[in-house]
C-alpha cells in the first residue's frame, strides 16, 4: 500500500528515522470539510515546540490526530521513528508513552496533592510494572520529585480542590508525568493562569523538556515567548509557517492571517 505520494509505509519509517513525532500529507475531513490538509511536521526526541495559530486552524484536530481520537484519512503518524499511531486506539497510543493535557485540568477534587499523584503512578502499574513493583521508598522518592517539580511540595497534603487554577494546571501535568510519558501534547496551559503562573509555567515546561519531547498549543505570545523554541503557525488545516517566534510573526502571510495586522 502507498500513501497519496507513492510512499510505502516501510519508506515512510525510513524518512520518520530519529523523529519523535512525523506527520506527513495528514488530512482529516468533516463532511468535505479539511480541518487538517496535507499538515507535515516532524519533532525530534528532546525538542519543544510551540503550535500557534487561529481558532479553527485545526491545532486540536492535530492533537487528537496524534492521540488515536480521529482517524486520518490520509497521511502518515509515526511515533519513535515508526510505530504507525494511525493503527492503535487511544488507550494503545497513551501506554506507548504519548500524554495529553487538556486545556481544562481534571484533578481529583476531593484528594489530596499527594493521593493525585500517587493514583496517576499506580494507574502506570502495566503486569510488567508490577513484576518488578517499585518499593514504597521508590514511590516516595518518585513522588517528592514530582512534587517539587511541580512546584506543590508546600501544598502535598492541601485537597486539589484548594489549589488555584495555575497549580491545579500543575499537579496535572504532575499526574502525566508520573505515567512516564516520552511525548506531551499540552493544550493552552497558561490560559486562565495569573502573570506569575504563566511565567512559571515557562520555566516548568523548560525543565520537563530537558528529558521529555513536548508539543505545546498556546495562543498567549508572552508566554510562547518565554518558551523560547521553534514555533509552527498552523492555518486551515496546514503549516502556514515554522521558525523562531521573532520569524514567524515578521512573516507577511502570518500577519495577514493570523495576526491581522
Ligand atoms: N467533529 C467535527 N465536526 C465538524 N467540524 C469539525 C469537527 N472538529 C473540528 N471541526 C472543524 O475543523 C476546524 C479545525 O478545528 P480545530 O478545533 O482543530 O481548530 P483549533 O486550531 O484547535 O481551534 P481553536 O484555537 O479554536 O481551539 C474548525 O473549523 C472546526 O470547526
Amino acid at each position: 500500500m502507498t500513501n497519496r505520494k507513492g510512499v510505502t509505509p516501510h519508506e515512510a519509517a525510513k524518512v520518520a528515522d530519529g523523529s519523535m513525532l512525523y506527520l506527513d500529507g495528514v488530512t482529516v475531513s468533516f463532511d468535505g470539510f479539511k480541518a487538517l490538509n496535507s499538515l507535515s511536521m516532524i519533532i525530534k526526541p528532546g525538542e519543544m515546540r510551540a503550535i500557534i495559530g487561529p481558532n479553527g486552524a485545526g491545532k486540536t484536530t492535530m492533537m487528537d490526530v496524534i492521540t488515536g481520537k480521529t482517524r486520518p484519512d490520509l497521511g502518515d503518524v509515526l511515533f519513535d521513528g515508526g510505530v504507525d499511531l494511525t493503527k492503535h486506539d487511544e488507550a494503545a497510543i497513551a501506554s506507548m508513552g504519548i500524554g495529553r493535557k487538556f486545556q481544562k485540568p481534571t484533578v481529583f477534587e476531593s484528594h489530596s496533592v499527594y493521593d493525585n499523584l500517587i493514583l496517576a503512578l499506580k494507574q502506570n502499574r502495566t503486569a510488567r510494572a508490577t513484576l518488578f513493583a517499585m518499593t514504597g521508598k521508590a514511590d516516595e522518592d518518585r513522588i517528592n520529585e514530582l512534587l517539587e517539580l511541580t512546584r506543590l511540595t508546600a501544598q502535598r497534603d492541601l485537597l486539589a480542590a484548594n489549589l488555584s487554577h495555575g497549580q491545579k494546571q500543575w499537579l496535572e501535568i504532575g499526574m502525566l508525568l508520573a505515567q512516564d510519558p516520552r511525548l506531551l501534547l499540552v493544550d493552552e496551559p497558561a490560559a486562565g493562569m495569573t502573570d506569575a503562573e504563566t511565567a512559571e509555567t515557562a520555566v516548568l515546561l523548560k525543565e520537563i523538556a530537558k528529558s521529555h519531547s513536548v508539543v505545546v498549543v498556546e495562543h498567549d505570545m508572552d508566554f510562547v515567548r518565554d518558551l523560547d523554541v521553534r514555533v509552527t503557525v498552523l492555518h486551515e488545516g496546514s503549516v502556514l509557517a515554522e521558525g523562531t517566534l521573532d520569524q514567524v510573526s515578521s512573516n507577511d502571510r502570518v500577519i495577514e492571517v493570523y495576526l491581522g495586522r
